[in-house]
């Protein structure tokens, strides 16, 4: 494990200042040991606090003094910095998990609790950026580059934890904020929404854009005031701002060098080099989208310790944007140890040695006139290197024979080679003025390192960003209704002009701001033009009225040309007085009280001259939440690459005896902790232990075979979807300590838990110790007691609980 470029490159950043070789060592020695395995334990606060005392109590005691083939193996540990010690790390090999006894029932439990999602692989550093942002459930989030999503799901989590922490329902169904998930990975974005399934809300949107070129997005001025409003809504359409802005940006991953071992051999100086322009331009569109708000906050983070992909790129955005400042957040987390941001570094090129085509030495420059020296000027030329004729190099440049026996020191000014005597090398130089240190005090320091030795983690870098105190005061609100400004300035930066990339209400702010030197529209920008938008064709309602009987109609109205690689159905609201909704709802018995007006259907709108007979069955019904459904109703979908928006609460339910005629929805498994509020309390059927085991010790249990008060109670039941609430209690040994609301499906003499197998075997595990369910006692098992039972096709649910292994480059 070793890289003589990489450790002249950082040895010459002098990372712990002049005389601190031991610490570098140590950072060399962290990096070339295995990753431990860290875990967060998720979920609202009141469960997960169960859980991890599941671990501490029964596990932990356990998992000391363990030793095996003569090793004495080290116990799981809660990481200190995380809040209530919710978070832990196992420093254990892959061995021990499979052969020690101990160590493989707790590996089992994590195995199972993965899956259901009430644990979260993350590498520990990963969890960052989330607490530094320090959501509310008010908040309008963007998390610009989400994929694969661990950090998304942390901060979904934020988003549905009740402000109170003792309240006693801690989960909010329906917080009032809205969180944006992002990606320019159309497959990742895949991913993503399978990780944020795991907590399924209302309030997620997930898109599919280049993050440093995202659009402005179009809402009614009431959704941006916070708390209650009394009277007329203000229904005029405004830019929507952030509350708080992710920036984990692409980076080269050189902190993740313990997991991603093949970055050994690849990394190069240029890896750094290249991201600087596209971190600083998510950067700068971030600066944009933040609220005017005081507060508002934005975090970047990277999993490289490269000063190319973070300081640098912190003070250009400083540089080009007056109005934000870095945040000390020191004293916050005080138990992770961090080393503060760099104030200066070193630049690195792979330059030509004139010894044949693409040989290249790694040289280290202090300064931008000093590398200018070196190169020679107005070289910046990408195709430069190819003019050469084939097999010819680049004329040598005196000086620059070797980095055999290069000093890692920077070169000293006596050291600047002439240029004068022979024409410099032509080639694809990858340095500009803002990747070298800035000469203006920006309080870098501010930023935090991360470094492996200092608490076994992988590298890490994170900056938190606000506006200075009184610069948001003068920003005028962007109303769309006012010349559709914004609208142009979205258009402009989509031809990749960044300086008049304006959408968010700095409009005036931002007219006549210097691009930065380095965000020079590239190709990918000029593309963007093909991608002609529509930004004012709004999503649907199946009424040909908007959703909301004050929505006024938009102005413009623009042809938005076909993307071929965008495939998404519409989203369209179903009218409120819809006849599949409110059969569904009366069937299932909920409250008037519930949202009927943010149901939405993945399908488009049926030709309004349809008979009814023609038009197609409704499947699946999703749940928005306010916020979300304006910005689904006020934005094209197609432009904003929605790829998922608001969650799958009501699905109809097929079978045999569920007539052609008769509209039979269910409540999803995935979709009932934000229903269950709107559930009439007193149609919940309550239940016990002794149930759930049988539930779980088949798929499909006869109602004759309960006891008696379950089996009256569920035998009076009409055949459909049911609730049934298991309180705290003890039973045979097993304590239930909090309660249990679960999906039940009644069919004609059978009733089935509506919950995925997996999830079945893993809250059999954690409630009876073992997986009782027939999926473990025999696969078939399901099938036979189906045709043994009942003829009524139960679907079970397809709750996915995939778990996303890291990618490279990417601390998850
Ligand atoms: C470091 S990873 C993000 C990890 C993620 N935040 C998490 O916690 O799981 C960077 C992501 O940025 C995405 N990406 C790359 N270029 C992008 C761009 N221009 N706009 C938005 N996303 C981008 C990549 O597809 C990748 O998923």
């Amino acid at each position: 494990m070793n890289n003589q470029n990489m450790f002249k490159y950082y040895k010459a950043q002098k990372l712990f200042g002049e005389d601190l070789d031991a610490e570098w060592d140590s950072l060399v020695e962290a990096f070339r040991k295995p990753l431990p395995t860290t875990f967060r334990v998720t979920g609202n606060r009141s469960t997960a606090l169960t859980l991890n005392n599941t671990i501490v109590e029964n596990y932990v005691p356990h998992l000391q003094n363990v030793v095996f083939e003569d090793k004495e193996i080290p116990p799981p540990e809660q990481i200190p910095w995380f809040p209530e010690g919710l978070a832990w790390q196992v420093n254990v090999p892959k061995k021990v998990l499979r052969k020690q006894e101990e160590f493989r029932k707790f590996h089992a439990f994590l195995v199972g609790e993965t899956e259901v999602g009430n644990i979260s692989r993350q590498e520990a550093v990963s969890m960052l950026p989330p607490l530094f942002l320090d959501v509310k459930p008010w908040h309008r989030v963007i998390d610009l580059c989400a994929a694969p999503g661990s950090k998304t799901a942390q901060l979904l989590e934020m988003l549905h934890s009740a402000p109170d922490p003792t309240a006693e329902d801690d989960l909010l169904p329906l917080p009032s904020g809205l969180l944006l998930a992002n990606d320019s990975d159309a497959k990742r974005t895949h991913l993503l929404i399978h990780q944020s399934a795991r907590l399924p809300s209302p309030a997620l949107m997930v898109t599919n854009l280049d993050a440093s070129r995202y659009p402005g997005i179009r809402v009614p001025a009431w959704t941006l005031l916070k708390g209650e409003q009394e009277g007329q809504k203000d229904e005029r359409l405004r830019m929507l701002t952030f509350d708080r802005i992710l920036g984990d940006v692409p980076c080269s991953g050189d902190g993740t060098l313990r997991k991603n071992l093949g970055i050994w051999k690849t990394w190069t100086v240029a890896d750094g080099n290249g991201l600087h322009s596209l971190q600083l331009r998510i950067l700068a569109r971030a600066m944009q989208m933040l609220s005017p708000e005081s507060g508002s906050r934005i975090v970047y983070s990277t999993c490289s310790l490269n000063p190319m992909e973070n300081e640098a790129v912190i003070a250009e955005a400083l540089a080009a944007n007056r109005d934000f400042e870095l945040v000390d957040a020191s004293s916050h987390l005080p138990a992770l140890k961090r080393r503060p941001g760099l104030t200066t570094w070193i630049c690195g090129e792979n330059i030509p040695t004139g010894q044949g085509k693409g040989v290249r030495e790694l040289r280290l420059f202090k300064t931008w006139e000093e590398y200018k020296a070196h190169v020679g000027p107005g070289q910046n030329d990408p195709a430069a290197e190819s003019l050469a004729p084939a097999g010819e190099a680049p004329a040598p440049v005196i000086g620059l024979a070797t980095t055999e026996g290069a000093s890692d020191t920077p070169l000293a000014e006596s050291e600047t080679p002439s240029i004068t005597a022979v024409k410099p090398p032509r080639f694809k130089q990858t340095l500009t003025p803002g990747h070298f240190p800035p000469t203006e005090n920006f309080h870098l320091e501010r930023c935090m390192r991360i470094y492996p030795h200092l608490q076994d983690t992988g590298g890490f870098f994170v900056a938190v960003l606000e506006r200075k105190a009184g610069a948001a005061a003068g920003i005028p609100e962007t109303d769309f209704d006012m010349e559709d400004m914004a609208e142009d300035a979205v258009e402009e930066a989509q031809a990749g002009d960044q300086s008049t990339l304006i959408s968010t209400a700095q409009a005036s702010e931002m007219t006549g701001a210097k691009r930065p030197a380095s965000t020079e529209p590239d190709d990918e920008a000029k593309g963007a033009k093909r991608l002609k938008v529509d930004d004012a064709a709004p999503a649907t309602t199946t009424d040909s009225k908007p959703a909301s009987s004050t929505a006024r109609p938009l102005k413009k109205q623009k042809t938005l040309k076909d993307d071929p690689t965008y495939k998404e159905s519409p989203y369209t609201f179903l009218r409120e007085d819809d006849p599949t909704l409110s059969a569904c709802l009366a069937n299932l018995k909920l409250l008037p009280t519930f949202p009927r007006g943010n149901v939405l259907i993945r399908a488009p709108l049926p030709p309004p001259d349809l008979e009814a007979s023609d038009k197609p069955t409704i499947r699946t019904m999703y749940l928005a939440n306010d916020l979300a459904r304006e910005v689904i109703l006020h934005n094209d979908h197609r432009r904003l690459r929605l790829m998922n928006g608001g969650t799958k609460v009501f699905e109809r339910q097929g079978g045999n005896y569920v007539s052609k005629d008769d509209i039979q929805f269910r409540i999803l498994g995935e979709g009932l902790p934000v229903v269950i509020s709107y559930v009439d309390p007193t149609i919940i059927m309550q239940g016990n232990l002794a149930v759930l085991k049988s539930l779980l010790l088949s798929y499909f249990p006869r109602c004759d075979q309960f006891q008696d008060a379950f089996r009256k109670a569920i035998e009076s039941r009409t055949t459909g979807s049911h609730v049934m609430r298991i309180p705290p209690e003890e039973w045979e040994g097993i304590n239930l300590t909090h309660e249990l609301i679960l999906p039940l499906w009644k069919s004609e003499v059978s009733v089935s838990l509506m919950v995925d197998k997996k999830a079945k075997s893993a809250m059999s595990l954690r409630l009876f110790h073992a997986d009782i369910t027939p999926a473990k006692k025999d696969p078939k098992a399901k099938q036979d007691v189906a045709q043994s039972t009942d003829k009524s096709q139960v679907q079970e649910e397809d709750s996915s609980m995939l778990v996303a292994e890291p990618e490279q480059g990417a601390a998850q």
